[in-house]
């Protein structure tokens, strides 16, 4: 294929173009991404007295457990307690946490233990010395242990300890426990609020897992997309996602059942997500709630007021001055200065129910909240211009899963959009089934477990287009962002893990082709051919001057392009290159089997490249 490129750049390339969906879906946050490592940590949202409630619990020794509502409660917010019996006579006894599908256990780390305690009848007759550990959940081997004294006392009190293993564990099976010697206690002793964490990210305060953080921060992202996704929306108006219950003292967050099948902590919560967001150099594109729950329910019109004032107070807490009462909270949290918030999205998805966000919802927020914050550009989520929103938004994001063949038919998809100051947001896309007639059905009805070499290729495709119309396209993420391997909602994913490893995909390496070599002006070349195989994208890099082609053969067998550039260009370049079969992928027993391979290549102002079958390749060719 003959490609001309043009020495005219066409348009500059937003600074915000490649970054992270988030939500927690597929245990992304409570047991991926947020540091916290036990699992029903403050028993939230449970129902005293069951099976569930005990989830992840279990008794050491022959003590006896049950979730009980407390009086007094630790807080308001958290109203359960772990009741537990020591028998007389009890051998080494306990409580025992198995995490989130484990524990992983590394020497180099020291773990932050920490629980609520108080002796509800009777008192020891002195402060009593509990052991705090990390085991082997077969072996028994101890890798860390630690003690705390349990004051006699019938009030709530926080015992602390510093863990540090001496080696590390082998596997992820592993849990925590914290025991009393055999014979030091008779009677009962409420627990509660337990938490583990490992050095996390930056060493931020209640922060992320550092492996899963640093995965992220090596796709360079530009933005960050949070809380969701549906798990914005509660199945009921109810079980909505509220800013405030997600901000201070952990106490003082009642967590809530999420959108997809778990109780969400709300450890990870708007202070959180917004602090770690500024470590890792991106810009949050922050939702509020519209009035819509997954359920179908709608607040109606005359009643959204107290929800409107809801999000106003999200805003202020993210920008508002320290003199009102949310920049005056966030500034007691230790981030007095506004967070860089630009973009604000209405709602998800509010396609799922249109006549609503059409008839009011959409105008009640936006016109109370762009009063108040002229500055803001508010995103509308329902489909783009059907229906007609008022006022006219001046963003949209628009989602899309389909398969691989729709995404290189597709690359095209924003070229014939109006350039009438409109400007788009790809929040959610990705090739996720072979089967064009059951795009969410199950793997054995063509959905992909992983991503695949070609879902990866053909999202590339996808993704030129997002470059080419950089001019209207200011961000895009593939979604969903993360999952854990086995205890997943959704596949693929671009990360997966468990408690100990993260398994980048190959959708992960294109969009780390992506983002890692991005330019600052886009080139116009010869269009490729949507019932093509081939495909490319040019940009033009300020400093150090060169040329960045990419180039993607989402096809079966190899592709030559033969790139007539606009000026001169060393005789040698870079070459980063992701190939490989097409159903291929990386995943826990393969991790590393497709990944990016870098080499030097012969260059020229004409020049030819022959890309393999399923492949991605980026040239980068310095000017001269
Ligand atoms: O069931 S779906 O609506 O397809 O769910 C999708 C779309 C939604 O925004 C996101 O939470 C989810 C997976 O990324």
């Amino acid at each position: 294929t003959q490609i001309t490129v043009n020495g005219t750049s066409s348009h500059p390339i937003p600074s915000t173009l490649w970054g992270l969906m988030f939500e927690d879906i597929s245990h992304s946050g409570d047991g991926g991404l947020y540091g916290e490592l036990l699992q029903n940590r403050a028993f939230q949202q449970v129902t005293p007295g069951t099976t569930a409630a005990l989830n992840a619990w279990s008794a050491v020794g022959n003590t006896t457990l049950s979730v009980i509502a407390d009086s007094p409660a630790i807080s308001s917010s958290l109203p359960n307690a772990l009741s537990v019996t020591f028998p007389s006579g009890a051998p080494r006894s306990g409580v025992q946490n198995s995490g989130y599908f484990g524990i992983a256990v590394r020497a180099s780390s020291t773990y932050t233990a920490s629980f609520f305690y108080r002796f509800p009848s009777t008192l020891p007759s002195a402060a009593l010395t509990a052991t705090v550990s990390l085991a082997g959940a077969s072996s028994g081997t101890t890798f860390a242990s630690g003690t705390v004294a349990l004051r006699p006392t019938a009030q709530w009190t926080q015992a602390t300890v510093a863990l540090r293993p001496r080696t590390s564990a082998p596997d992820i099976n592993n849990v925590f426990e914290v025991t009393l010697a055999a014979g030091a206690f008779v009677g009962t002793v409420h627990l509660g609020m337990f938490s583990l964490f490992p050095p996390t990210f930056g060493g931020q305060a209640n922060g992320m897992r550092a492996d899963i953080a640093q995965a992220l921060l090596d796709l360079k992202p530009s933005f960050f997309r949070l809380p969701g996704g549906n798990n914005l929306e509660g199945q009921t108006i109810a079980q909505r996602w509220q800013w405030n219950n997600t901000v201070g003292p952990l106490t003082a967050r009642p967590g809530r059942v999420g959108d997809w099948g778990y109780v969400n902590t709300d450890g990870l919560g708007l202070y959180e997500y917004l602090v770690w967001i500024e470590l890792m150099g991106m810009v949050p594109i922050m939702a509020i709630w519209s009035g819509f729950a997954l359920g179908g329910a709608a607040v109606p019109a005359n009643q959204l007021a107290p929800y409107i004032e809801q999000s106003r107070q999200q805003i202020e807490f993210v920008i508002g001055s320290t003199s009102t009462p949310g920049g005056a909270l966030r500034a007691s949290l230790g981030h007095p200065a506004p967070f860089p918030l630009l973009y604000v999205e209405v709602g998800n998805e509010d396609f799922l129910q249109p006549s609503t966000y059409q008839s009011y919802r959409w105008a009640a927020f936006v016109n109370a909240l762009q009063a108040d914050y002229p500055n803001l550009r508010f995103l509308a989520t329902s489909s783009f211009n059907s229906p007609a929103l008022s006022p006219k938004p001046q963003s949209w994001d628009i989602h899309v899963y389909q398969t691989p063949t729709w995404f290189t038919q597709n690359s095209a998809f924003y070229d014939s959009f109006a350039r009438d100051g409109t400007t788009f947001f790809e929040g959610e896309y990705a090739a996720i089934s072979t089967n064009p007639n059951d795009i969410f059905g199950a793997p054995s009805s063509g959905r992909l477990v992983y991503p695949t070499v070609q879902s990866a290729v053909s999202e590339a495709a996808f993704m030129m287009g997002f470059e080419r119309n950089a001019d209207v396209v200011f961000a895009a993420s593939y979604a969903p962002l993360l999952a854990h391997v086995t205890q997943n909602q959704w596949t693929p994913n671009l990360l997966s893990f468990d408690s100990g490893t993260v398994i980048k995909s190959t959708s992960y390496w294109a969009q780390w082709m992506f983002s890692n070599n991005r330019g600052d002006v886009y080139l116009p070349s010869t269009l490729a051919s949507t019932s093509g195989a081939l495909f490319w994208s040019v940009v033009q890099r300020v400093s150090p001057p060169a040329f960045i082609i990419k180039v993607s053969n989402t096809g079966t067998s190899a592709s030559t392009g033969v790139f007539r550039l606009p000026s001169a260009v060393a005789s040698t370049g870079q070459l980063i290159q992701l190939a490989g079969a097409a159903n291929a992928s990386n995943t826990p027993t393969t991790p590393s089997a497709i990944t990016p391979q870098s080499r030097t290549i012969a260059t020229g102002q004409n020049l030819s490249f022959s890309a393999p079958a399923m492949s991605l390749s980026v040239i980068t060719v310095a000017l001269v």
